[in-house]
């Protein structure tokens, strides 16, 4: 066919560009900076990631100060080459949990950062940068609407284990029965449920806790609704693709059983940057949302015995009561273990006699570490955890015993996967009227089950799948490969 010379050419793909838009929380961040950190080593193309002011201003202080998160700037570049564009969420100078009100927040990030991320998405362009593909982590449902108004498609970062997903989807579609299961148990922790295609036994205290909440009153109802959103959305024609921070090998049963009910489920995990990298080119402690306590712990670890140290954390949000935190320090006092214990300076001031914990002669306690690290360091045996996502994964990537503690949110699930697995074990809690206190008993117990060595070869065999399904050929470096070549 002869060309027609006097027509136009076609305009020139635009480069590659990924957005990732992530709600100010330190376990949201994390994925995100993850996530940018293998677009940009799988495709070498730009990636920025917009996240609120506040937040922004805690991990380049400087930068902020200079001007780059302003409306003029370009934006502020990291040490391993993301780019970083913040939102306004209406709260530029940090939302306290204590003072302002949740409900609010997320109807005001909702408002004000439609308005805010509209701009941003018309100012990369202008500046000769134009996105391509929009990517947003959870509680930002309406991010979708955002992208789609500028032209540019988006996909959900899902950032909790499949397994959450498919407990919310069957839930609010009512597949199975489940949600009259759940009605029916009547918040028995231990009855037991069918979550289609999950395995069995799951228990009410395996489900997310925004699903079996029995309290009228429930000041976290809304996050509910959010999640019920979200499957709604999970449902229509034009709905998204979900990236999803997890792999195969590890949840089988939740990502077929998504993928049969329509969801466009893409497993990429585990995402965590120091797979790829040295150790110490890690995200996790640069730029964190905290102050990191200098390097003095990762010295000290250094003097330990190998697989010897109890590893204490409870990530960016949860609090130890003041009960909780003695019986923490009683057990390790009567271990006779090691230990490092991450006690967070807002954890120690709510509750006030945790100020006094000190480690004494055989531990550290620090208000925030770099926590890959730590679990990347031999002398760690076994890792305390509240079962965030984001813990839970380092800790299989790293081949670390879990002894898990979960509070609320995806937790329960994290830890009822974790004992799937055979890397670690659910503490059992005090009854309500107690507070929900795990003793001292109870924690020696299930560190000393943690370390054995029946538990620590689970962990060493799920750190090698874990591992393999990052590395290049593996399932999820495939997954991520195919999913930004179309
Ligand atoms: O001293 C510390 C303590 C934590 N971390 C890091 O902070 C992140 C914490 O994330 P996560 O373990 O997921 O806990 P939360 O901060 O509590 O995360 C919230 O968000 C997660 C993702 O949605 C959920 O799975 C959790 O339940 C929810 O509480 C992890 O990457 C840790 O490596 C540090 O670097 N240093």
């Amino acid at each position: 066919m002869v060309e027609d010379v006097r027509s136009s050419p076609p305009a020139a793909a635009a480069e590659p560009h990924f957005l990732i838009v992530t709600y100010p929380a330190q376990g949201h961040i994390n994925p995100a900076r993850h996530l940018a950190r293998r677009l940009l080593r799988a495709t070498g193309a730009r990636v920025t990631i917009s996240t609120a002011v506040s937040a922004f201003r805690k991990m380049f202080p400087e930068a902020a100060v200079a001007g780059a998160g302003d409306d003029a700037g370009e934006g502020h570049r990291d040490a391993s080459g993301v780019w970083y564009v913040p939102y306004s969420d209406g709260y530029d100078g940090g939302f306290d949990r204590a003072v302002h009100d949740h409900t609010h927040y997320l109807t005001q990030v909702k408002l004000v950062g439609s308005r805010t991320l509209s701009g941003v998405l018309t100012r990369l362009p202008a500046a000769g940068k134009p996105v391509t593909l929009v990517v947003y982590t959870l509680l930002l449902s309406w991010v979708a609407g955002v992208a789609r108004s500028h032209g540019v498609p988006a996909a959900l970062y899902w950032i909790q284990p499949a397994s959450v997903l498919a407990a919310y989807l069957h839930f609010f579609r009512g597949t199975g029965g489940l949600d009259k299961a759940v009605a029916a148990a009547s918040g028995d922790p231990m009855a037991v449920v069918e979550v289609p295609g999950l395995p069995s036994p799951v228990r009410i205290r395996d489900l997310p806790s925004f699903i079996v909440s029995t309290s009228g009153d429930d000041p976290y109802a809304f996050v509910s609704d959010m999640f019920r959103e979200l499957v709604d959305m999970l449902g229509r024609e034009d709905s998204p693709s979900v990236l999803a921070n997890t792999f195969d090998a590890m949840e089988p049963d939740a990502v077929a059983s998504l993928q049969e009910h329509g969801v466009d489920l893409v497993p990429v995990g585990p995402v965590l940057s120091f797979l790829d990298d040295a150790p110490a080119k890690t995200v996790a402690g640069n730029n964190d949302l905290f102050k990191n306590d200098g390097s003095g712990y990762l010295e000290w670890l250094d003097t330990q015995e190998p697989a010897s140290v109890v590893y204490i954390s409870f990530g960016s949000l949860s609090m130890m009561s003041k009960r909780q935190i003695e019986e923490v320090a009683m057990a390790m006092s009567e271990s006779g273990r090691p230990f490092l214990w991450v006690l967070r300076e807002d954890n120690r001031r709510s509750e006030g006699g945790g100020a006094d914990i000190a480690g004494g002669e055989r531990g550290m306690v620090v208000e925030w570490c770099d926590q890959v690290r730590v679990l990347s360091h031999p002398s760690v045996a076994c890792f305390v955890t509240h079962c965030g996502w984001n813990s839970t994964l380092e800790s299989v990537a790293c081949g670390v015993p879990v002894v898990g503690v979960p509070q609320w949110t995806d937790q329960g699930t994290n830890a009822w996967l974790v004992e799937r697995l055979g890397t670690g074990v659910r503490v059992t809690v005090g009854d309500k009227e107690d507070g929900g206190v795990v003793d001292a008993g109870e924690l020696r117990r299930c560190i000393d089950f943690a370390t054995s060595e029946m538990v620590r070869a689970k962990a060493t065999l799920w750190r090698e799948k874990a591992r393999a399904a990052a590395a290049e050929g593996g399932s999820s470096e495939r997954n991520l490969r195919a999913f930004v070549a179309k």
